[in-house]
């Protein structure tokens, strides 16, 4: 594996790693391609960004982006930092991307706005997975967008004008993007439909605990517990018991196919990624014959929609077939559309929950403190059941969450202008793509760093601040402990921004306050000690590995082993 630091020559790293100077030549190939296409299509109007530094034009950015993320956005970190504007732009094999960020202008914000769509990237993914060309088509014609108001390009010069309005755009009831959206906000982001997938949540990932007759357990591996467990009791939650029980190995192939999403939307040919294909069409073979069977077991005429049953489980995924089948969508591609929901479903949460128990297992005392959180968040009437609402205002918990998100959420959140636009007094044509690494925000040490805690260690405390209340009754003042993001929240930005942000946020942080909150109550642990990938005794703590993909949370390259025994 390749140190971080970049210190060994792109040429003697490249020319010891077979594959990848073979996904190199691609790429170089790819490049090629793109540039005949794309000729004259990047007239810039006056000045440019910066370009980020390489040894070989074109493809060292690329290789080092693709082999070492974390060498890569450090040195992009350095570069920005640098570059006027805080602006640069590289190549990445066939696409042209600027890359934007700085914790202290957040002129990553810029891209949340309405001009900025997520669109092209979000269908290339698409494709990737395997919608059919006419479902594509369907989508890529609606340009108004995801808000409830159609999105409509300023007029301003003339090419602008010519593509502008209202003739060939859709009417209302024709939009496509729009009603998916307004169904992620009914069924996934409201407080109502979080409190009803919550205690579902909550009651499948009891199930999956060890029970307390077994008593102790010795050497449970606990990122590889996690992993697999919360994977099976989220899905149970949003897709129903059915799609588990037709699929043998269900959970074990959505990872399967995780680990390929980076080369799969980046679009290498087939011939060069056939794990990634193999991967792929494995886990979408399983959702499309769970689709099938659940759309012909489900009663579709019946008036009521109840909050959760085992054939399609919650309205997410009914609301999926709703939409899909609403715009004529093909056979074919509803393994890909249902894949594409489960990668945003998994890949995220569950390397957040194994972060947030690895640290309590680090530190016998954090991990009493958050125990305390949890013991006062009982429902009343039901002393034995989590209040996930309750446990979202606890302080620590909190803390420990936003933190966890802070130090692993690395997303180059991309998006592409849909009108001329200027940031930072440059001027980029319509089309241009932009990205904004989340670390650039989230690692910044003017913004995140305090005495004793560097802005890259993990800190359990750095988001809270101790206030002092009067006790009610008494008068007398206690000190008590307050969540507190202190105005840094602009540089924080782990679900993205914009229109599309993401639509799992809410029912996310009720997964991981309940998966932490369940397992520290109910489940005694003692660590042992923590293991290489290969199953062997490793002397340092998890970190984050070199390669992480950069579209998701960056799980830990370390598991931890511990004796634990279900309490209660
Ligand atoms: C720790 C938890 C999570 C994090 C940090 C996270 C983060 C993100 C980010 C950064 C995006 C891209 C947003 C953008 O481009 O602005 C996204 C999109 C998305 N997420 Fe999440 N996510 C999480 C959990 C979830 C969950 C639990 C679900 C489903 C229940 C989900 C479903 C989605 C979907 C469907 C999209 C695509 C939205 C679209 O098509 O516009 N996410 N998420």
């Amino acid at each position: 594996m390749f140190e971080p630091t970049g210190k060994t020559s792109v040429t003697s790293r490249l020319f010891s790693n077979g594959p990848v100077v073979t996904i190199l030549l691609s790429l170089l190939l790819l490049f090629a391609v793109w540039r005949r296409w794309n000729r004259g299509s990047q007239q810039h109007h006056g000045l440019s960004p910066p370009q980020l530094r390489e040894t070989i034009p074109y493809v060292s950015n690329a290789f080092q982006f693709m082999t070492n993320k974390k060498a890569f956005i450090a040195r992009a970190t350095e570069a920005l930092e640098k570059s006027p504007g805080h602006i640069i732009q590289y190549q990445l094999g066939p696409m042209k991307m600027y890359l934007m960020g700085n914790a202290t202008t957040n002129v990553h914000a810029a891209i949340f706005r309405s001009a900025f769509t997520a669109d092209p990237w979000i269908l290339r993914i698409m494709e990737n997975a395997g919608y059919q060309p006419s479902d594509l088509a369907t989508l890529s014609a609606d340009t108004t967008g995801n808000a409830s108001v159609p999105y409509r390009p300023r007029r301003r010069g003339s090419d602008i004008e010519k593509d502008a309005p209202t003739k060939n755009q859709p009417q209302q009831q024709e939009r496509v993007w729009y009603p998916l959206h307004k169904m992620y906000d009914e069924n996934l982001v409201s407080a109502k439909a979080v409190d009803k997938l919550a205690p579902y949540y909550q009651t499948f990932w009891i199930e999956q605990l060890p029970s307390v007759e077994q008593g102790w357990i010795e050497d449970v591996k606990v990122g590889d517990f996690i992993k697999s467990h919360m994977t099976h009791a989220a899905t149970k939650t949003i897709f129903g018991s059915l799609i588990l029980e037709v699929n043998p190995g269900f959970v074990d192939a959505f990872w399967g196919f995780e680990k390929h999403v980076e080369t799969l939307t980046i679009g290498l040919p087939d011939w060069l990624n056939q794990p990634a294909i193999r991967g792929r069409n494995k886990f979408r073979g399983m959702c499309r014959k769970w689709f099938e069977l659940a759309d012909t077991q489900y009663d579709w005429t019946r008036s009521d929609t109840p909050d959760w049953e085992p054939v399609f489980g919650s309205g997410v995924a009914k609301g999926l077939a709703g939409w899909a089948k609403s715009l004529g969508f093909k056979a074919d591609t509803m393994g890909p559309l249902y894949i594409l929901f489960f990668f945003g479903l998994h890949a995220n949460p569950i390397p957040i929950g194994t972060w947030m128990v690895m640290e309590l297992l680090k530190d016998p005392a954090l991990l009493q403190a958050v125990k305390e959180e949890v013991s006062q968040c009982y429902l009343d009437d039901d002393p034995k059941r989590l209040d996930h609402r309750k446990l979202q205002t606890m302080p620590l918990l909190q803390s420990i969450h936003a933190e966890t998100l802070r130090l692993h959420m690395g997303v180059l959140l991309t998006r592409t202008c849909t009108e001329d636009v200027t940031i930072a007094g440059y001027t980029f044509p319509k089309g241009s793509v932009f990205q904004a690494p989340t670390e650039v925000g989230h690692l910044d040490e003017t913004v995140w760093g305090a005495p004793g805690h560097p802005a890259s260690d993990f800190w359990a405390y750095r988001h809270t601040k101790e206030v002092t209340v009067p006790n009610e009754k008494t008068g007398e003042i206690k000190k008590q402990l307050q969540f507190s993001m202190d105005k840094r929240s602009g540089s924080f930005f782990p679900y993205g921004g914009g229109g599309p942000t993401c639509p799992g946020r809410n029912f996310a942080k009720a997964e991981l306050f309940l998966t932490v909150g369940v397992l520290v109550s109910r489940v005694e642990m003692e660590f042992v000690e923590w293991l290489n990938p290969d199953g062997s005794h490793s002397d340092r703590a998890p970190s984050t590995g070199a390669n992480y993909a950069n579209a998701v949370a960056a799980g830990p390259d370390r598991d931890v082993k511990v004796r634990w025994r279900r309490v209660w």
